[in-house]
């Protein structure tokens, strides 16, 4: 795990992690998270871009999840998201940026065809994570299966409430999602998991000293061969971590 500071210098270290690798291979497949957590690190890769260094033009990347319900054009969508905080910032080809489809007919049928599409194009090589302050990765909620492929999930009230705060109401937050799985996720190459803030406290304590439980999904990631944590001091400090953390 790398401690740093605060959300800036995660941002900072997360962004500088991602450009290394899509330096030394340009054909990437990253697998790219929403929420707030991971803004300043797509800041972070703009900027750099912006200094002519960084190229995304091999790039192909696949996002975690979706709203059921939502088109790309809604300003609350997670492709809305994506590009306007990175997609139209770098210079990327569009259509190899793939994030679900939640406006399609059939959320079920949009589940395989996305699980498909990741396996067709040869896997994610990269996946960048947050947490949710009740241990979710992606919209995987507790008690999901540590098995499942994309899937349809219904949101836990907490995460809507958490999320909330992108939406006027949250009566406007949408009751399902569709998400990568856990066994999606964990057959990425390597995970980047970024960690920040307070709110997050309960979740790291959780991740370091609980047994893995799908009551807890985050907890999975100890059986992945290749993770990177990097938390900031709010959200680890105080924390009884393991030594080989
Ligand atoms: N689906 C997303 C997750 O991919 C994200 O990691 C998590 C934490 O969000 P935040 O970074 O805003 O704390 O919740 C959201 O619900």
């Amino acid at each position: 795990m790398i401690e740093v500071q605060n959300y800036d210098e995660m941002s900072q270290k997360a962004a500088g992690y991602i450009i290394d690798k899509v330096c030394q291979y340009p054909n990437i497949k990253l697998g790219l998270a929403t929420g707030g957590t991971p803004i300043g690190t797509y800041k972070n890769l703009i900027a750099d871009h912006q200094k002519n260094r960084t190229s995304y033009r091999k790039v192909t990347t696949f996002n975690l999840d979706e709203y059921i319900g939502l088109s790309g054009n809604d300003k609350n969508s997670y492709r809305y998201f994506m590009n306007e905080q990175l997609f139209n910032h770098i210079d990327i080809d569009k259509n190899n940026t793939y994030v679900p489809l939640g406006d399609s007919k059939d959320a079920e049928k949009e589940c395989l065809r996305y699980e498909e599409l990741i396996e067709k194009k040869g896997g994610i090589d990269l996946q960048i994570l947050g947490i949710g302050s009740n241990g979710h990765i992606g919209f995987n909620e507790p008690g999901t299966s540590f098995y499942a492929a994309t899937q349809v999930i219904q949101l836990a009230p907490s995460t809507r409430e958490a999320n909330a705060r992108f939406f006027k109401h949250v009566e406007d937050v949408p009751t399902k999602a569709i998400t990568m799985g856990i066994s999606t996720i964990m057959k990425s190459k390597e995970i980047l998991l970024l960690v920040s803030g307070e709110s997050k406290k309960d979740a790291m304590n959780k991740l370091f000293n609980e047994e893995i439980s799908e009551n807890f999904p985050a907890s999975i990631l100890k059986n992945h061969p290749c993770v990177t944590i990097i938390a900031d001091k709010a959200a680890v400090s105080g924390l009884k971590l393991p030594v080989d953390s």
